[in-house]
């Protein structure tokens, strides 16, 4: 048995948001993904914040990275020092003879055994004493307060960053699954590809992403206002204002939307009965910051015909689920996973 103390954390180690709960306070730091390097010598200028608005404003010795990419670690050294900074950052008030603290943390379902190592790996190197791989599905659904552990079907979706989650969940553990690497970066990027090919205006993965959040929207998006935008003209070189329409946005996130439909219908379709009829009355619960898109939860109810729900702060939903599953923590001993 492992004595689980107030110091111990839950991670949700995201592509696009790094968030840790302590037990009995909550998340007690909420930050991007995001390191700011030196070049040469790899010393760090900014985490978090400070380096999100880094992004594609750097001069030439300094890069500001992302070092998870599709919900893995695609830089390692980057990612465990970027974590060690925010376990730091949320352990600030602990007192320094309780020990390093037992980490759970999240990795996307979908996730190859050498993956899952390397998220291990990377949390002890950060400072933890042991740490647990949790699903993030699984995580997502504790956090969004579905009955997971009960003899009932619940369903999620998590849409991140890099990854779609979608589960079936029933006594404590995932019935059926699919992981997808096609989330939120993905619509960022069917946006940038839009606006160059339609207007040859070239804009940065920044401003994608609140083209996004303020005009972006699954289906037909109705009362949404247009928006100036401001990138480099390609044929120029020269900056450009151009003003782009909510039904152009739609149109450019239609493919990455389907795809995300495409999951939950393969997913439904492979669920036994009695939970397919458990999810009907309850509904699909989705979570993740691809949850807050405007009429997702309408186009996912509407493609299968199920009641569609968005869980209460989509975005702390696999956060919380994290922290809570430190009570269980005896369940999520490292296993091994089938090499895949
Ligand atoms: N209002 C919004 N509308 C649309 N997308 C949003 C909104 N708010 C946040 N997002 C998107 O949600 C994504 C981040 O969600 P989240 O923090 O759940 O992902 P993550 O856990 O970091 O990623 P992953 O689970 O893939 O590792 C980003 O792509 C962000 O642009």
């Amino acid at each position: 048995m492992f004595g689980i103390g107030t110091r111990d954390l839950g991670i949700d180690l995201g592509t696009a948001n790094t968030l840790i709960y302590v037990k009995g306070k909550g998340i007690v730091l909420r930050e991007p993904s995001v390191v700011a390097l030196q070049m040469d010598t790899k010393h760090i200028v900014a985490v978090g914040n400070d380096a999100k608005n880094m992004i594609g404003r750097t001069p030439g010795n300094i890069v500001a990275l992302r070092p998870m990419k599709d919900g893995v670690i695609a830089d390692y050294e980057t990612t465990a020092t970027m974590m060690k900074h925010y376990i730091k950052m949320a352990m600030k008030n602990k007192s320094p003879w309780g020990g390093k603290p037992y980490i759970m943390v999240c990795v996307p379902s979908g996730i190859t055994a050498v993956e899952q190592r390397a998220v291990i790996d990377a949390t002890k190197q950060a400072g933890a004493r042991d740490a647990f791989p949790i699903e993030e599905p699984f995580a997502a659904a504790i956090g969004a307060n579905l009955p997971v552990w009960e003899p009932t079907g619940s369903m999620v979706v998590d849409i991140g960053g890099g990854t779609t989650e979608v589960a079936i969940i029933s006594l404590g553990g995932i019935v059926t699954s699919q992981s997808i690497r096609i989330a939120g970066d993905e619509m960022d990027e069917a946006i940038i590809q839009y606006i160059r090919k339609t207007y040859n205006l070239m804009i940065g993965d920044r401003t994608a992403e609140i083209i996004k959040m303020e005009i972006g929207s699954a289906g037909t998006p109705e009362g949404i206002d247009n928006m100036e935008i401001r990138g480099r003209d390609l044929l120029t070189g020269l900056p450009k204002t151009i003003e782009i329409t909510a039904e152009e946005i739609a149109s450019a996130l239609h493919d990455t939307v389907y795809a995300i439909v495409e999951a939950v219908k393969n997913t439904l379709e492979k669920t036994p009965p009695e939970l397919a009829a458990d999810i009907m009355d309850r509904g699909i619960v989705l979570t993740g910051g691809g949850a807050l898109l405007r009429n997702i939860d309408k186009v996912i109810g509407e493609e299968t015909n199920m009641p569609v729900l968005i869980a209460e702060n989509p975005l702390d939903c696999v956060a919380i689920g994290t922290g809570k599953a430190l009570d269980h923590i005896n369940l999520f001993k490292n296993k091994p996973r089938d090499s895949r």
